[in-house]
């Protein structure tokens, strides 16, 4: 086979993301009025689609650490707990909160990047503080600095009322993140990355280009989710023989039928939350929620991170990939 077994999920879940965020940049460009009213169904969209990149999380530390981890039973009951306990903490203290939540995304999709990156260029995951940076500030601050209108009744309601950026502020951090994203890509220029390069200049696109509510909801289930999932399906090593003959219908059926009863549980919930109210408690309590499955998941993907090696040599061989 032409290209490293582990790799085949990242390459599916690469292209597919990159024509979903073309084609929603295309109805902004091309079609009259663009997103218009359509930006809260996307969002909502997204965060659907998305949620289910989480279920699995409490099956990560067995596919790491393969019988020395803890039961999936106890780890999904201690995932619950600690999700009920951020949330509860969060609606206390929603200011506090807010801000975690945002420094919390910045560093979970960043590094998510940059591990994706790392796994189509078969190296092993390494630290790259400027390019985790400068994609993360890119989807979860620039849109909160580029669209302040848009985004000030959402941020309102998450944060107990604070008020939002002024204009200022919005156009100082805009900037910022402007500068960082353009001092990454000359990093990733010079080192040959050209493919992540463009990608973050996609994203910055996205982000200016289309309301904020739909740029989120696009990269959210249509980026991150999908090649988080890849990386989870290149490391469980029960899939390993599907994937060097090339065949993917049957390590995502696998993936369905395992994150189906928790991404209900989660959804259900989601649910809830969105039809109890109207908008924007409806949305900031649904994030509210998404703030607090972040925590576990977040945790969860370190340790992925952390113990992540090298992709497998051989399609078939000693395992090495991303969850050795
Ligand atoms: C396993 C398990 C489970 C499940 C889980 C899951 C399902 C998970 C998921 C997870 C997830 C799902 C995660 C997520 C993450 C996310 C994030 C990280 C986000 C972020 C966001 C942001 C940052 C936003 C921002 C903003 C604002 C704030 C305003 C407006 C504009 C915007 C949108 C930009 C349960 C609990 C059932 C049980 C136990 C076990
Ligand atoms: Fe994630």
């Amino acid at each position: 086979m032409g290209v490293w077994a582990d790799q085949l999920p990242a390459r599916v879940a690469v292209g597919g993301s990159r024509a979903l965020v073309v084609a929603v940049l295309a109805v902004e460009l091309v079609v009259p009025g663009g997103w218009g009213d359509a930006d809260r169904a996307l969002l909502l969209a997204g965060l659907v689609v998305g949620v289910p990149h989480g279920a699995l999380d409490h099956l990560v530390p067995r596919i790491v650490l393969g019988r020395r981890a803890p039961h999936p039973a106890l780890l999904a009951a201690g995932y619950a707990t600690l999700v009920v306990v951020v949330f509860l903490a969060f609606r206390a203290l929603p200011g506090v909160g807010l801000l975690a939540f945002l420094l919390l995304s910045v560093a979970h999709f960043g590094t998510g990047e940059t591990a994706v990156a790392d796994l189509r260029a078969g190296r092993p995951p390494q630290a790259a503080p400027l390019t985790a940076a400068a994609f993360g500030a890119t989807v979860v601050l620039l849109p909160l600095a580029a669209h302040p209108t848009e985004v000030g009744p959402l941020v309102a309601a998450l944060s107990g009322g604070a008020a939002g950026l002024t204009p200022g502020q919005a156009r100082a951090g805009v900037a910022a993140v402007l500068t960082l994203a353009a001092l990454a890509g000359v990093r990733l220029l010079r080192r040959g990355d050209h493919a992540v390069a463009a990608e973050l200049a996609l994203l910055v696109t996205l982000v200016l280009v289309v309301p904020p509510l739909a740029a989120f909801g696009a990269y959210f289930g249509g980026w991150h989710a999908p090649r988080h999932l890849a990386r989870l399906v290149a490391a469980d090593p029960v899939n390993a023989a599907d994937l060097a003959a090339g065949r993917l219908a049957r390590p995502l059926g696998r993936l369905a039928r395992q994150a189906a009863p928790p991404s209900l549980a989660a959804l259900g919930a989601l649910a809830v939350f969105w039809l109890a109210a109207d908008w924007p408690e409806s949305a900031a309590t649904a994030l509210m929620l998404v703030a607090a499955l972040t925590v576990p998941h977040a945790l969860v993907v370190a340790v992925l991170d952390r113990r992540a090696g090298p992709p497998r040599t051989t399609p078939r061989g000693s395992r090495a990939g991303v969850g050795s």
